[in-house]
């Protein structure tokens, strides 16, 4: 639906070009919401900007449901924009319009009647849970409600892309997860494309398919959610995941010194990612039926990234070497992730 390739963007700073954008590719399937994540400064509003060509890149292309919009004209891209919706941080709604009049905005451009507008308004505040808030002004509303009349007011033109850059940045934490809820809703009922831009690691856990994660400029990973969750790759996507999975060991755990070679009585520390059907498996009771060695727990995490569970435990597993190394390669056989931390001296073992 979406495809960038080899986009560059250069502002006039100050103090010379500034490269906002360098060589970035990416491509966005129809129907998925796909998130781009990046600290500040990093591209994201340039990046997101160029969709819609409201930022014109320096070099690259950029089509848009098979239309190469880097090569439209202004008239033109007027047009083509009216199949690409955006919605903002700070909402941008008219202040002196009620909820109806500021959704009803985009139609009365396309030069609708007012019955024509009518009939479509009424049922996009159905959709976004406002008809009873319909003739009341922005300054009446809160933040989430605001946000809401934004989206109803960038589905008018019934776009096929909609575009949210950092939508939720300035909600509370619970409004957040209603507008993310909206926004899933409606990319479901209306198989809307939708792009969106944060910062924050949670918009990209609740409702995001698939996620870019940018800095200087640069696409430096992207892939499916669950994969940047499950392997990041990155010491900076590693830092956006730890805000929300803690994949570091404790203090406790790291003052050990491991080897990364079996030795006479050591024990093996182990990280084991557990996902999906995987994490109802009992593979740890398992392993110490099948092979008499010692587990013991030492670190655990569970959550759900969507529908999917994710779960992390460090293990030690202590007994024959034998043994040792046989439960490992039986674990390494199912559809787990495993990550070996270690080998640690029987005298330093962790809960001995
Ligand atoms: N109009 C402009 N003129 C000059 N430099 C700009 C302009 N817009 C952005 N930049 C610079 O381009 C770089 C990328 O900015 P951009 O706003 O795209 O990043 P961002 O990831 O969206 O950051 P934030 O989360 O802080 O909004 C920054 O160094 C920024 O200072």
């Amino acid at each position: 639906m979406i495809k960038l390739a080899g986009i560059e963007k250069e502002y006039r700073g100050t103090a010379g070009p500034i490269r906002a954008l360098q060589g970035v590719d990416l491509g966005v399937r129809a129907g998925e919401i796909y998130g781009i994540i990046g600290k500040s400064g990093a591209g994201k509003s340039t990046l997101i900007r160029c969709i819609n060509m409201l930022e014109k890149p320096t070099a690259g292309r950029v089509t848009v449901d098979g239309e190469e919009l880097t090569t439209l004209s202004d008239r033109q891209l007027r047009e083509v924009r009216k199949k690409i919706g955006m919605i903002f941080q700070h909402f941008n709604l008219i202040s002196c319009r009620t909820v109806l009049e500021n959704v009803a905005f985009p139609l009365e451009l396309a030069g609708k009647s007012r019955q024509e507008i009518a009939a479509e308004v009424l049922p996009l505040l159905e959709l976004v849970g406002l008809a009873d808030r319909r003739d009341q002004y922005p300054a009446q509303l809160s933040g989430g409600q605001k946000q809401r009349v934004a989206i109803a007011r960038a589905l008018a033109n019934k776009p096929k892309v909609l575009l949210c850059d950092e939508a939720t940045s300035a909600l509370d934490p619970q409004t957040t997860r209603a507008i993310l809820e909206l926004l899933r809703d409606i990319n479901r009922k209306l198989q809307l494309t939708i792009v969106l831009i944060t910062h924050e690691m949670q918009v990209i856990k609740e409702i995001c398919d698939r996620v870019a994660v940018i800095e200087d400029g640069t696409i430096i990973e992207q892939g499916a959610v669950i994969d940047l969750f499950v392997r990041p790759q990155t010491a900076t996507t590693r830092e956006f995941v730890r805000t929300i999975i803690n994949h570091e060991l404790p203090a406790i755990l790291t003052a050990h010194d491991f080897s990364p070679l079996p030795h006479d009585g050591s024990s093996l520390m182990l990280r084991i990612i557990f996902l999906g059907g995987s994490a109802e498996e009992p593979v740890i009771a398992q392993i110490i039926r099948k092979f008499n060695i010692e587990v013991n727990i030492l670190f655990g995490n569970i959550d759900t990234i969507q529908d999917t569970l994710f779960g992390t435990l460090v293990v030690e597993l202590a007994g024959e070497q034998a043994a040792i190394k046989s439960a490992l390669h039986y674990l390494q056989t199912h559809d787990l992730g495993i990550e070996v931390i270690g080998y640690v001296a029987r005298h330093h073992r962790i809960t001995g």
